[in-house]
């Protein structure tokens, strides 16, 4: 649902005004040296598992750390240019998106696209177009980072995650005395209610649409983890000018703000492999993002949190000083209880080479954040994806389902609906609009990022073109029937009202989208990574069955009803 702008206002004043009250005072939270440590972690955060560095099998991290490189060399790790609460905003670490063959992702209205991992022992078994949408350096890099999805696969469910190590040595010391002091419960209160209550609305867990049926399985046990996708992140803090200071805890600066991952299988855990490397690697492919490239003006998203330039200074105002300082050169993952003010947040230092597990609820009951070091860094998140309505599978079959009601009549070479049966209308408008929107749409608004190295996706969106061309021309058909002032169709009005709620809907997505290529933050990309907003048509092109605006037909049909 599209929120008012005067809400958003509303909101945002409110929580500036509660940052105000809550001033220097910050909620405490403990690291490795802080006594009462590992108590905490075992009281609050048991979820959470430490896998380091020195304990992962011989050879993978030389494998891994030289595939990020290559992902970051060829220009394969970009800013997302996500929505937050209805603005646009890049993400301040850039991404990308491997896995299985055909699955997508989607956080903060944005779906990503796979670039496909290859399994060992597949090649031979494809077919040539698979086996070659990347050249082999790719082809390596993402086969890399399937090997370590294996290994996270069996490690996340052997370890039950008591028998990975928590923490480093320096923890002796177990005294339960949270660092700092007490702070006025009531403001802290309030403020987290009304953080929590924002996050909450970014983060919706489970499948977003409401779709018939699918025949995917059960949500994974744990015994049995297949994670299906890893998001790998990048970011090189010396590049940033912008990152927001942790506004809660005072924890230091933020690479990425407070959230739960969302649109994962419930229970589902989630294993990250952290890379500090101590110089940038060099992009080949775009020299000119780098460094001072990335506008100082751009605003930053820091998932769930977006907020304005005002308020981000306010936030780093009236820190304390040593609470900046402290661990500052360390990459960590800060936690948090969700719904509790009570708990001391935790920040967990990550060296090169450290992986860390979400299990269990971990993530539901629990956020959390990634604190800047003083390195680039390149995290590998691996997932298991939600996946019911967010595969070419899924979709493809969608768009046949659809298509089956277009009859040819190849004597005459007319097209007809076969059933006017209004569930069925309504299952194919609702198809039309998932594929314009959540699949056409959503990668071209990506630009040409993704064939520009990968051509996986390059055919199957044609073809996926084509379908949503031959549903465009179902719906003229429909609007024919609903127009045709003969028609001895009982259930008119009926179909009338479906079509007019489809072509409302419609009308609205595609301003939508229409905005957001045009923002004044689309404009700053270069051009192979701008947003297309495709499919585009000018009103009268012959070729295509309706006009890209709809205003006209919904007013139409708008009367046709009131007349009826
Ligand atoms: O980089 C990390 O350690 C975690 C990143 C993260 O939370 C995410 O991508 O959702
Ligand atoms: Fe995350």
């Amino acid at each position: 649902m599209k929120r008012s702008d005067d809400s958003e206002r509303e909101k945002r004043r409110k929580r500036r005004r509660l940052i105000q009250e809550l001033g220097e005072q910050r909620i405490p939270y403990l690291s490795p040296t802080d006594p009462g440590y590992q108590d905490l972690w075992d009281s609050s955060y048991a979820g959470l598992a430490l896998r380091q560095s020195g304990t992962l099998p011989d050879g993978l991290h030389e494998k891994v750390q030289s595939a990020l490189i290559t992902l970051q060399r060829r220009g394969c790790l970009l800013r997302d240019l996500v929505r937050v609460r209805d603005r646009d905003v890049f993400t301040a670490v850039s991404r990308a998106l491997v896995g299985q063959p055909g699955y997508t992702y989607r956080y903060l209205d944005t779906r990503l696209f796979t670039i496909p991992w290859h399994c060992e022992g597949e090649e031979g078994q494809k077919d040539e177009k698979e086996k070659h949408c990347c050249d082999s350096d790719l082809r390596d890099a993402c086969k890399a980072l399937w090997e370590l999805n294996q290994f996270f696969c069996s490690d996340v469910q052997q370890t039950n995650v008591r028998g990975v190590k928590r923490c480093r040595s320096d923890t002796e010391n177990s005294e339960d005395t949270p660092g700092e002091g007490t702070c006025e419960e009531s403001v802290k209160d309030r403020l987290l209610e009304k953080q929590e209550e924002e996050e909450e609305e970014d983060s919706g867990q489970g499948c977003s649409h409401s779709s018939p049926p699918s025949s995917a399985p059960p949500p994974a046990i744990s015994s049995l983890v297949q994670f299906n996708v890893t998001l790998i992140n990048y970011m090189d803090p010396t590049a940033m000018t912008q990152l927001k200071e942790e506004p809660y805890y005072g924890m230091g600066k933020m690479a990425v703000g407070w959230h739960h991952d969302e649109n994962l299988v419930p229970l589902s855990p989630v294993a990250v492999y952290s890379y500090s490397c101590p110089a940038e690697p060099k992009n080949e492919e775009v020299t000119e993002k780098d460094g001072e490239g990335q506008s100082k003006e751009q605003e930053t998203e820091t998932e769930g949190e977006g907020t304005s330039k005002e308020e981000q200074k306010e936030e780093g105002e009236g820190l304390g000083k040593e609470e900046v300082e402290k661990e500052k050169v360390c990459w960590r993952v800060g936690l948090k209880v969700a719904w509790d003010i009570h708990t001391p947040g935790l920040a967990l230092p990550l060296q090169s080479g450290d992986c860390y597990y979400m299990t269990d609820d971990l993530n539901r009951t629990h956020q959390h954040c990634v604190l800047a070091g003083d390195t680039a860094r390149f995290s590998s998140t691996h997932r298991v994806v939600q996946c019911c309505t967010g595969t070419l599978d899924y979709i493809q079959k969608r768009c046949s389902e659809a298509l089956e009601n277009l009859h040819t009549n190849t004597e005459k070479n007319t097209k007809s609906l076969s059933s006017l049966l209004p569930s069925t209308l309504q299952c194919i408008e609702d198809i039309h609009n998932e594929v314009e929107f959540e699949w056409l749409r959503q990668y071209w608004f990506q630009g040409r990022r993704y064939a520009r190295f990968c051509s996986w996706w390059t055919k199957p969106m044609e073809q996926m073109e084509k379908d949503w061309k031959e549903m465009e021309r179902m719906t003229q058909l429909l609007l024919a029937v609903v127009e045709d002032e003969n028609t001895t169709q009982e259930n008119r009005r009926e179909i009338a009202d479906i079509l007019l709620n489809a072509l409302t809907d419609r009308q609205q997505h595609r301003q939508t989208w229409r905005d957001r290529c045009q923002s004044s933050l689309a404009q700053t990309l270069p051009l192979e990574e701008a947003p297309v907003d495709r499919p585009y048509w000018s009103n009268d092109d012959p070729d295509m069955p309706l006009p890209f605006d709809l205003s006209d037909i919904i007013n139409r049909v708008e009367s046709l009803l009131w007349r009826m």
